[in-house]
């Protein structure tokens, strides 16, 4: 059996000068996990931790490794692999600039880019738009036409469509409706459950991660002040943080506590 791939974050320190916003992060994710959510108020580091995991920030101390390679200094092969196997997303990861790109096309390039990397799948375009739930009308329609919340969608399924390894999005759905984010909760934990892809979630949208994730982190001065299904994260508020996000959010709390 082949080992699975890991992306592995170890005693993590860091941040920005004169602000070391992460003191002792560690997060250890699997291929073929089950998705996991990364939850906590606003401006404690969360993004910056997906820029460490990305390696587009160096830790003051700690490392994080991509199947034992330090992801801040890897050498071009290596960060080839990551870049295809690791797949980040974002809010506004999306530019399009060819004002002809459908989202066929786009999606069809997506599958060819996995089929290149020996990524294959057996994932139709029409199970990719059903995921991000998308009505099959979509596929003709031009991806500058489209408004800012299917646009987000659409990223979506083309990051599905490239099969990666893990998936780790960061606030990806803030512009959907919160009808089509709960369709699509359960739809791409179904989707990413077959193709063996781990998902981290990093958002503020508790229903969401609730709906997506059985395991959550709760950040908070600098490190992961909690960790478990998001219900018993709430209700224990192990943390002022906790507790202040579990007032703010009363009937997500009453539902998940
Ligand atoms: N490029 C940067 N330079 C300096 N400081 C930054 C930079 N980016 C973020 N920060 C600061 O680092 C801290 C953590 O920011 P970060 O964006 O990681 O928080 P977050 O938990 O993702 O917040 P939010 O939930 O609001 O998106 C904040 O105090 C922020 O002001």
């Amino acid at each position: 059996m082949t080992a699975r791939s890991t992306l592995l974050a170890r005693d993590l320190w860091g941040g920005y000068p004169g602000n070391e916003v992460l003191r002792g992060v560690n997060l250890t994710v699997t291929a073929g996990d089950a998705p996991v959510g990364i939850v906590g108020p606003s401006g404690m580091g969360k993004t910056t931790l997906v820029r460490f995991l990305r390696g587009t920030l160096r830790p003051s101390r700690g490392t994080v490794t991509y199947n034992g390679r330090n992801t801040a200094k890897m050498p071009r092969r290596d960060a080839k692999a990551f870049k295809a196997e690791v797949r980040f997303m974002s809010q506004d990861s999306l530019t399009i600039t060819d004002p002809q790109l459908t989202v066929t096309r786009y999606l069809k390039g997506a599958l060819a880019e996995a089929r290149k990397g020996g990524r294959t799948h057996a994932t139709s375009i029409e199970e990719l738009l059903d995921a991000v739930a998308l009505e099959e009308r979509y596929a003709k329609r031009n991806m500058l036409t489209l408004s800012g919340g299917e646009r987000q969608r659409v990223a979506l399924a083309v990051a599905l469509a490239t099969r990666p390894e893990i998936l780790v999005l960061d606030e990806p759905l803030t512009a959907v409706d919160p009808q089509a984010r709960g369709a699509m909760a359960r739809r791409i934990t179904a989707l990413t459950g077959r193709l063996g892809t781990a998902v981290v979630l990093v958002s503020h949208d508790l229903e969401l991660v609730e709906r997506m994730c059985t395991h959550v982190h709760f950040l908070a001065d600098g490190t992961f002040v909690s960790s478990g299904p998001l219900g018993e994260v709430l209700a224990k508020a192990e943390h002022e943080a906790i507790r202040e996000i579990a007032e703010a959010a009363p009937l997500a709390v009453q539902r998940f506590r």
